[in-house]
């Protein structure tokens, strides 16, 4: 397993308050991972420390596959960021801003600058000052200057924030391109629950500093696919048709009186008309869907500021 970074036992207090508590956190190359955490949960100061603006007080980081310190700085370049809301010179344009910032970089390749602008869908508008920006632009623009130096690791700050539906949309097919397409591995924090689930192939809840699971959204997936449960009048008949006369084999006995299906293509109404066609009494019968939504919401056991 190749992790492009990783973070073992790291802790940053603020005085008293702990900003992040022994986390762990393992992010493998290639993939989308998904920082999710409300407000204060220490979101920000973790990113922070990925990029060395921030000192822990204890635990490590690794960068590809090297341990950072307070003087490195040439595996930092390997690294995009937007961690604050990204300036421009608002008077300048698009391109200008993105020129400047090419030399102050020390980056020579201009050519690099209209590639960006037109994989973030700015290049037509490269000419336009960046005042005339809307927030999803200007976010994107910010993203293109990330990316300058082809990163091969994108931290992005919440970068959804105070975006409308059609920015949201956008901003994420932009984020699945970089990820399938440029192979670069991205960073991505948010407090919103959906968005997360719609993009990351692995999800980070971090929860008053602590990062309180690390998944693989392919595994929640699975475990919290629906189910049909039924008590019927005799379970032993009931298997029977299910098994020999429905020809369904994936449902499981929860105990003397219950049944659960999980085949995913079978309609409730045709299940009981066919259990009675064959003779089956059904005493009660319910179709759980087990969300995403709702495993978070245990996770967080309650926490209302996810949306
Ligand atoms: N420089 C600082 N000095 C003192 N306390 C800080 C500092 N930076 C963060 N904190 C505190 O650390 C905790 C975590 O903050 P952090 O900004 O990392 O969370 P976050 O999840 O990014 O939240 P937000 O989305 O609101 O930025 C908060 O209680 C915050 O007040």
């Amino acid at each position: 397993m190749t992790y492009i970074a990783r973070t073992i036992g790291l802790t940053k207090t603020y005085g008293a308050i702990e900003a992040v508590s022994d986390v762990s956190m393992n992010i493998r190359q290639g993939e989308i991972y998904g920082l999710l955490g409300h407000n204060r949960s220490g979101k920000t100061t973790l990113m922070r420390m990925l990029v060395n603006l921030v000192k822990p007080n204890k635990g490590e980081i690794e960068l590809f596959g090297e341990k950072l310190s307070p003087s490195t700085y040439e595996i930092l370049k390997r690294i995009g960021s937007i961690i604050e809301y990204p300036l421009f010179y608002d008077d300048l344009t698009a391109w200008d801003n993105m020129d400047i910032h090419c030399e102050y970089m020390g980056f020579s390749d201009k050519k690099v600058i209209g590639t960006m602008m037109e994989q973030v869908g700015l290049k037509d508008i490269g000419r336009m000052p960046v005042g005339e920006f809307s927030f999803g632009m200007r976010q994107r623009l910010g993203i293109a200057r990330a990316m300058i130096t082809t990163p091969e690791l994108l931290i992005l700050d919440e970068p959804i924030n105070g975006l409308d539906p059609a920015g949201i949309m956008e901003l994420r097919d932009l984020f699945k391109r970089l990820s399938s397409e440029h192979r670069i591995t991205l960073l991505i924090s948010s407090h919103h629950l959906g968005e997360i689930e719609q993009i990351a192939d692995t999800v980070g809840v971090i929860q008053g500093g602590r990062l309180i699971e690390e998944v693989a959204m392919e595994r929640i997936r699975e475990q919290h696919h629906e189910y049909i449960e039924l008590c019927p009048t005799d379970i032993r008949k009931a298997v029977y048709v299910i098994e020999h006369l429905l020809g369904l084999s994936n449902y499981k006995l929860v105990n003397e009186q219950t049944i659960r299906i999980y085949d995913q293509d079978v309609r409730p109404s045709i299940l009981i008309a066919d259990l009675v066609r064959h003779d089956v009494a059904i005493e009660s019968f319910f179709k759980r869907v087990h969300s995403l939504e709702e495993y978070f919401m245990n996770l967080m056991k309650g926490d209302r500021n996810f949306v």
